[in-house]
């Protein structure tokens, strides 16, 4: 086999490394999968990795790899691991990309710049991605809900490995092409600030973001405040519109927009956040600290004020260590503090 016969790896293979792989396999793209659950890995060697969907169980044959005897040369990889494990996972890959391979952060956060420094920012590739999906149980991926996706390069623009992803992963769908993967990054942040602030109540994301409008909208306010200052231009996806958001919108327009924001969260399986599932389910550290002390540090240096989003990570770190417990009265604690705020 040479080089550029080598199938795409995903390094990750859970919610969302695990359907992106299976969609892979089914537009019939070669893919592997590295993953460091044992247990995930037997699984998927015994009965494939299986990816329920709306319209059936798609299942994927696929060689799959522990961290110990994976193959010593990689070339595209795709990885999905949560935002904290990035450093580790990328100083694994390192050493085994090929000259002229590369790593697409499938993930939530801002992990490209951590993927640069051990790969060079030439072979890494920014992503977004909005989709829905959980494990349920090792070797069982559940899509729950479409999404968006975006991809580009890292160092700017696009190329033609962008557009030949693009056009691998379409059984899965239609990921944007854009030079901008970070207006959409940066944007996820405002949403998933709201995403990460209904983990601290046990209850669906689509009913804590309408009760407590004030803190939501707020967080979302607070991230882009930041985004501006870095000159990022925000860009929308899904039922999300970052522009509703931003300091001295309409409310009438932001209202509308939570209303829009609110139903399509509705109309989505899971209806639960990865943040409130490693809390409740998997009772694992999140990913918030990792996704928003970068945030916290940005609005320092550009001297910006981030209240809320700073007693967000503040409150999830407690909800980690088991020093206080789900409820909403936290988030009818950090709507009272917009009031104060405002
Ligand atoms: N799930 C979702 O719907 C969405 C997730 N995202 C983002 O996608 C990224 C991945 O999340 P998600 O798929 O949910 O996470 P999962 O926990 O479902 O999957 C990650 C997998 O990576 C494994 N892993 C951990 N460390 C390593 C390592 N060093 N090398 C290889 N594999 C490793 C994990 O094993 P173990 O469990 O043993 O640690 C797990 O099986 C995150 O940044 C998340 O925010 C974005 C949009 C939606
Ligand atoms: C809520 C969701 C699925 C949105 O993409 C998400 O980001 C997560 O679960 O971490």
């Amino acid at each position: 086999m040479t080089l550029a016969d080598l199938p795409y790896t995903v390094v990750g293979a859970g919610a969302i490394g695990g359907t992106l792989a299976v969609h892979l396999d089914a537009q019939g793209v070669p893919v592997q999968l590295v993953d460091a659950d044992p247990g995930h890995v037997e699984a998927i060697r015994r009965n494939g990795l299986r990816l329920q969907t709306p319209d059936g169980t798609l299942t994927a044959h696929l060689p799959v790899f522990g961290l110990d005897d994976a193959p010593s040369q990689l070339k595209g990889v795709l990885l999905a691991v949560k935002a904290q494990t990035t450093d580790k996972a990328a100083a694994w890959i390192a050493p085994r990309l090929a000259p002229d391979g590369y790593v697409v952060s499938m993930q939530n956060g801002l992990n490209e710049a951590v993927i640069a420094a051990h790969v060079g920012a030439g072979r890494t590739i920014s992503a977004f991605v909005d989709l829905f999906a959980d494990v349920m149980e090792p070797g069982l991926v559940k899509d729950g809900g479409a999404g968006g996706m975006a991809l580009g390069e890292y160092s700017g623009g696009v190329s033609e490995r962008v557009h030949n992803l693009a056009a691998d992963l379409q059984h899965w769908g239609s990921p944007v092409v854009t030079p901008n993967v970070d207006g959409f990054l940066w944007s996820k942040l405002g949403f998933g600030a709201m995403l990460s602030a209904t983990a601290l109540a046990d209850a669906d994301m689509a009913d804590l973001i309408h009760r407590h409008r004030p803190s939501m909208e707020g967080l979302a306010e607070e991230v882009f405040g930041v985004a501006e200052a870095e000159g990022v231009a925000l860009e929308g996806f899904d039922a999300f519109e970052p522009t509703a958001y931003r300091r001295g919108a309409d409310a009438a327009m932001r209202e509308a927009a939570t209303d829009r924001l609110v139903a399509w969260l509705g109309t989505q399986s899971k209806t639960r956040s990865g943040i409130w599932r490693d809390i409740a389910v998997r009772r694992r550290p999140t990913e918030v600290p990792c996704h928003y002390e970068p945030v916290i540090a940005r609005a320092q240096a550009h001297g910006i004020a981030v209240p809320l989003l700073t007693q967000l990570v503040e409150l999830i770190k407690a909800l980690e260590t088991g020093h206080t417990e789900m409820g909403e009265p936290h988030l009818d604690a950090l709507d009272a503090a917009v009031g104060v705020r405002s």
